[in-house]
């Protein structure tokens, strides 16, 4: 039976840096966007591919995991960070894409850092895009961590007396070091995962077992028979 328009797949990428470490995956996996998805331009936010079973929608990476939890998209591309601050039930993340290699990591002032003793705390505030997973991260030994999310220059809070300390991403560790700050503790390390909406690999195991399949064959260099 002919696939209707309805039944096509939404797989939901984030902008930014993972999108550009995205493209060779999705071409090895076998889906190649239309030409204007690449058009810095263009105000599009869903592009066709080659698949005539699959669009592409363009939203900002913490919307990925929620338009595939709420099955809004039917497959997504996103962070790790992003994964583990949400926590969704509904999102099952089967393949580690190897890109947006990175880690989550608790910041604080040079200076404070060279005398500070995290064993003793039991209160802290911390600047963050990532509340959720901070308060679990140190109730789990008996921190109370107050946060204030921010949504990015989170290394400017401690040098403007927002707080003391930062959870944030750190690659390079330069951010940190041309803000005077010092990594002090690493709470995670974080990759690109391929999710899937648990409810939606129900309904259409064939369909979506097979785009597990060339994502994971994408993610250890092979090329996918895109046919
Ligand atoms: N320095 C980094 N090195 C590698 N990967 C990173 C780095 N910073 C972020 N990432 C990964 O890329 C994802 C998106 O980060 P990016 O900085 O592009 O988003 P953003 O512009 O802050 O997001 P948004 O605009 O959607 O809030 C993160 O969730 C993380 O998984
Ligand atoms: O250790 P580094 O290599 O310096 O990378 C770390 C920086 O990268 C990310 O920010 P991004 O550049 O995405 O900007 P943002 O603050 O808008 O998130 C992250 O939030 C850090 O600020």
């Amino acid at each position: 039976m002919a696939e209707s328009a309805s039944d096509k797949l939404i797989l939901a990428l984030p902008k930014g840096r993972i999108l550009a470490e995205s493209a060779p995956v999705l071409h090895a996996a076998g889906i190649d966007p239309e030409p204007s998805f690449h058009d810095e331009d263009s105000r599009a936010l869903r592009f066709t591919t080659n698949r005539p079973d699959i669009d592409i929608i363009r939203v900002r990476s913490f919307d990925v995991a929620t338009f595939v939890a709420f099955g809004a998209a039917h497959l997504g591309i996103c962070g790790s960070d992003v994964l583990m601050e949400f926590d969704f039930t509904e999102i099952y993340a089967p393949v580690d894409l190897g890109i947006g290699r990175c880690r989550l990591s608790v910041a604080e002032p040079a200076d404070l850092a060279a005398s500070d003793d995290p064993s003793r705390w039991s209160h802290i505030r911390i600047a963050t895009k990532y509340p959720e997973l901070t308060k679990r991260h140190f109730a789990a030994r008996g921190v109370q961590a107050e946060c204030i999310k921010l949504n990015g220059a989170m290394e400017l809070a401690p040098t403007l007396g927002l707080c003391h300390r930062i959870v944030d991403l750190v690659s390079s560790g330069r951010t940190l070091k041309e803000n005077g700050l010092k990594e002090i503790e690493r709470i995670a390390e974080v990759s690109s995962r391929f999710i899937v909406n648990r409810a939606a690999l129900k309904t259409r195991p064939e369909a979506i077992g097979a785009w597990i399949e060339r994502f994971r064959a994408a993610a250890h260099g092979a090329v996918a028979d895109a046919a």
